[in-house]
């Protein structure tokens, strides 16, 4: 099937059924528009991130930013929030898959992310199948039937979508224009809010979404810019579309309330996007000596520096009249060990009770079979109260709670092998089309496996790098446990029936990626160059 592509704009990937549904003339003509307009500004955001970490790495520390002052004093607050958006006790997420997408707004959550991103291994497929799964599900007109014969279709009630694209960082590298990638973010936002803003509007919710990544309010304006130039084309009223900003980097927690600022006419608030936070700190002062993480596992919510980004991430939003919503535990159900699934269900109950303790909205599940312990944790703090955006939290955060990172101890071997096996786990199945698996019963993403590559990046790379028997961690060490794990996983994949055709050149990149002199920004960077 070939498309009427608008000029300057070339596809360079097959066109499978109903794709032509979405890229048609007009809507890649929007792309087209938005790029040409975009495009300088992202490139040179995006250089500002490398110039930003030449300097940390030469010892520059972050601190609030002097000019901002004004905006942090200043008595402002985000605009209303439409009634869609004011009970977001239980927010499920989930890739863009065709089933998946029917079970979640199924599920009882109050809103659904779905997930162009961290849960979604961005193929051409994926994307362009992801769009014509959300235009039917928008219009009520999504349904599955699968292998046994089994129907899904959507019930009357269902969750309000919020739509996550990209981040800046990735390409679409299918689609040129005038000879230029264009940027993956911008691509998934396009197509999405060109076909669907109107319909959704029509229906009582409206183009809602979650903006990934961000590492400065200068990348949450050039979102905002995007909104007011995509509602001027399609004639909607500016502040028409709302965005939560995933808080998900370190650099981004000096300018939480710039970042509200910037995007206050189509401000949803922030999320305390855990995963990809711990990876920043890890990548941002991945140079410094004095600096290097304990075991994966033993990073959570409640050490310090992670507890006061959460707490400051509350009263940032609270401030401004904007929702806080919790970040992601990555436990999930256990089905064949009840006594496990139990622990699992505590470890849920306790991380949700902890964040409607500290005032946050609501938070996010990662299984439908979460969303009932989550609106219970989040119902009894609040009752009937669609939100907690009153409550203001004390305290003085800053680059002393922020920056603290601890604890430094323990290493293990088992906590080395897990890294190594998780990451040569997930790279495979990313590889091959699924961006978030269950690996040793836990739900494993971008963001949970850029912590395991990086860590092992820096456990090389650090003078504290030593294992609590002694041991150095030593790029030997980890060429020699990448077989090792990568036959591990092998087997494990081979026994739940899957392929493994991917897994080897999967332990290629984790093992390039891991110990090369240059870190890599983005496991997905190099990745998404291997795949077709
Ligand atoms: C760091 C971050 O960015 S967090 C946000 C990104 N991460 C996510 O969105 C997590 C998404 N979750 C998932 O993909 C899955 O839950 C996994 C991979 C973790 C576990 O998947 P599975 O092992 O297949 O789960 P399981 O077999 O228990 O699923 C049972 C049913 O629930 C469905 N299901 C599981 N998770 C979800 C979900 N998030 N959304 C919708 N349906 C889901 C399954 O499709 C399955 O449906 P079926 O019974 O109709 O066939
Ligand atoms: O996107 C969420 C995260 O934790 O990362
Ligand atoms: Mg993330």
């Amino acid at each position: 099937m070939s498309l009427n592509l608008p000029q300057g704009m070339q596809i360079n990937a097959p066109i499978e059924a109903r794709f032509d549904e979405i890229l048609t003339p007009e809507a890649l003509a929007f792309v087209a528009k938005l790029h040409r307009a975009f495009e300088p500004r992202r490139r040179e955001l995006l250089q500002a991130r490398i110039d930003r970490q030449a300097r940390i790495d030469a010892g520059e520390m972050p601190d609030f930013l002097p000019e901002t002052q004004h905006i942090r004093d200043g008595d402002w607050q985000v605009a209303p929030l439409p009634k869609a958006l004011e009970c977001r006790r239980v927010e499920i997420t989930g890739p863009v898959e065709r089933k998946m997408i029917i079970n979640a707004f199924n599920s009882g959550a109050d809103s659904y992310m779905t997930d162009f991103e961290d849960s979604n291994s961005p193929n051409w497929s994926n994307q362009i199948q992801g769009q014509v799964n959300l235009f039917d599900a928008v219009r009520r007109k999504i349904s599955y039937t699968n292998e046994a014969g089994k129907e899904y279709r959507l019930n009357d009630k269902i969750a309000t979508m919020q739509v996550r694209p990209r981040g800046w960082h990735l390409d679409e590298k299918h689609v040129l224009v005038d000879g230029e990638r264009v940027s993956g973010g911008l691509f998934d936002f396009a197509l999405f809010f060109f076909h669907n803003a109107r319909e959704q509007l029509s229906r009582g919710f409206g183009p809602f979404f979650y903006l990934p990544k961000l590492e400065s309010h200068l990348e949450a304006r050039l979102w905002n810019d995007i909104f007011c130039m995509a509602q001027d084309e399609i004639g909607l009223p500016r502040g028409t579309i709302k965005a939560t900003v995933l808080l998900e980097t370190i650099l981004a927690t000096f300018e939480m309330e710039e970042i509200l600022y910037e995007l206050r006419e189509h401000s949803a608030g922030l999320n305390a996007g855990r995963w990809d936070y711990i990876f920043s700190c890890i990548k941002k002062f991945k140079k410094n000596t004095d600096f290097c993480l304990a075991n994966r596992a033993t990073i959570n919510m409640e050490v310090p520096f992670m507890r006061s980004y959460a707490l400051a991430l509350v009263q940032a939003c609270h401030k401004r009249g904007a929702p806080a919503i919790g970040g992601m535990s990555a436990l999930i159900p256990i089905k064949s060990d009840p006594e496990a699934n139990e622990k699992a269900m505590a470890g849920i109950r306790h991380d949700k009770n902890r964040d409607a303790n500290d005032g946050y909205d609501g938070g996010w599940v990662a299984h439908p079979g979460l969303v009932p312990i989550a609106m219970e944790a989040f119902t009894k703090v609040l009752g009937d109260r669609p939100n907690q955006w009153d409550k203001q939290v004390g305290g003085n955060y800053g680059p002393s709670d922020w920056l603290d990172f601890q604890p430094e101890q323990p290493i293990t071997e088992a906590g080395v092998r897990n890294n190594i096996n998780v990451g040569i786990h997930y790279l495979g199945s990313w590889l091959a089309g699924n961006g978030c698996v269950p690996i040793h019963n836990l739900m494993e993403d971008a963001a949970t496996a850029e912590i395991a590559r990086s860590q092992i990046w820096q456990w090389v790379v650090s003078p504290k790098g030593r294992m609590d028997d002694g041991r150095e961690v030593t790029a030997e060490l980890i060429r020699s446990m990448i077989p090792e794990e990568l036959a591990k996983v092998k087997a494990t994949v081979s026994a739940q029936g899957e392929q493994t055709a991917t897994y080897d050149q999967a332990a290629g990149i984790f093992e390039k990626m891991s110990l090369t002199p240059d870190f890599p920004e983005f496991l997905t960077l190099p990745l998404y160059e291997a795949m077709d």
